[in-house]
């Protein structure tokens, strides 16, 4: 009779475990506590499958029914396919799988329930050659899986939430950058004709000046008053006289590059300034703008021009001058342009 070698201390557990139980009691040991589902399947032919044995845990999901039976006998359809369909690859290509489902199924009771498992497939041959069987570990998921999907909706929630605040932002940006545009409209131009005002053309005057200092070009202003306005206002009303106003200074924009400064500096009365303009060329404009005038509103304009010279510091020099033709323009019987001597 053989004496049972008492094991050293050092021995690892494994070998105390094995040596002390056969394969079958190792294999029924782990079959029956293994805490995740356990499988076995028989493997009629590549397309028919028996559901031969399964585990204790897997009792618990599926009820004991389930051994004996094809996948279509207890499990809903659509699963019953997704899960044959994993089979068949696995016989076919008698290689080990690794996969994840989602699925329903009926619990021992016949309610029908939604999982997640993680499976593993391994083909096994029993005294052959052929895959005969099939055995399966699936863990349940189903937890972790419907906490990632809650994740999931609460960062697409998020996301749209930060989606509606920034579409929320940039309307509100929008509307500040249009508010501020007509903010600058209206601190610039005058609102009757959309001329700009005294005190900005005066501003964008005075750098064109310092520009001319510099660069030594010619620049030129024409001052510019409408005859007789007042018969205008008094024959055909007030607002008649601002539909005049508007229409001679459109008339005047139309004529000009977009390098001239067009203002208005009240009442009837307009200031344009010429850049790298000389003197015969600002009276040709004059003469331009008189007639283009006349033509479209059936008002005359007399013009004042002058040109800026190295003497003048301010800009009030050049209008006092511009304003001087003008009076003489007006003084010679209007409709007409007062010139500084070239
Ligand atoms: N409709 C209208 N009239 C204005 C406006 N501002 C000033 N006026 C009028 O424009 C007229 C300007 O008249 P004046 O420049 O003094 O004289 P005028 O009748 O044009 O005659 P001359 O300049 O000497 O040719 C006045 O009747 C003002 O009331 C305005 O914004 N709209």
């Amino acid at each position: 009779m053989e004496q049972e070698q008492p094991q050293s201390p050092d021995t690892p557990l494994s070998v105390t475990l094995f040596a002390g139980l056969s394969d079958i009691e190792l294999i029924r040991e782990l079959w029956n506590h293994f805490p995740e589902n356990m499988f076995l399947v028989r493997v009629e032919s590549e397309d028919d499958f028996i559901m031969e044995a399964v585990n204790p845990a897997q009792k618990a999901t599926l009820g004991a029914a389930c051994e004996g039976r094809r996948l279509h006998d207890f499990l809903p359809r659509d699963t019953a396919d997704a899960i044959w369909a994993r089979y068949h690859e696995c016989v076919v290509s008698d290689m080990p799988m690794r996969y994840q489902e989602s699925a329903t199924y009926f619990d021992p009771e016949g309610v029908e329930c939604f999982g997640h498992w993680l499976t593993l497939l391994v083909p096994i041959h029993h005294h052959s050659h052929r895959v005969t069987h099939l055995f399966g570990i699936s863990q349940d998921l189903t937890e972790l899986q419907l906490a990632r999907e809650a994740l999931e909706r609460q960062n697409q929630r998020l996301e749209a939430r930060v989606a509606e605040r920034t579409a929320e932002l940039r309307a509100a940006n929008d509307e500040l950058q249009s508010l501020n545009a007509r903010l600058e409209e209206l601190a610039t131009r005058d609102f009757l004709t959309s001329a700009y005002n005294r005190r900005h053309l005066e501003s964008l005057a005075e750098s064109e000046l310092r520009r001319v200092d510099r660069s030594g070009a010619p620049l030129c202003m024409l001052m510019i008053d409408l005859d007789e306005f007042k018969q205008v206002n008094d024959a055909l009303g007030h607002a008649a006289g601002d539909a005049v106003l508007r229409r001679v200074a459109d008339t005047l924009r139309a004529e000009l590059r977009d390098s001239d400064l067009l203002g208005r500096y009240g009442g009837d009365e307009f200031v344009i300034v010429l850049p790298d303009t000389r003197l015969e060329e600002a009276l040709a404009t004059a003469e331009r703008l008189r007639h283009a005038v006349q033509a479209s509103t059936q008002t005359t304009i007399s013009l004042g021009v002058a040109q800026y010279q190295p003497g003048d510091i301010h800009l009030g020099e050049l209008t006092q001058r511009a304003d001087h033709q003008l009076l003489d323009a007006k003084r010679d019987g209007r409709n007409r342009i007062g010139i500084e001597s070239m």
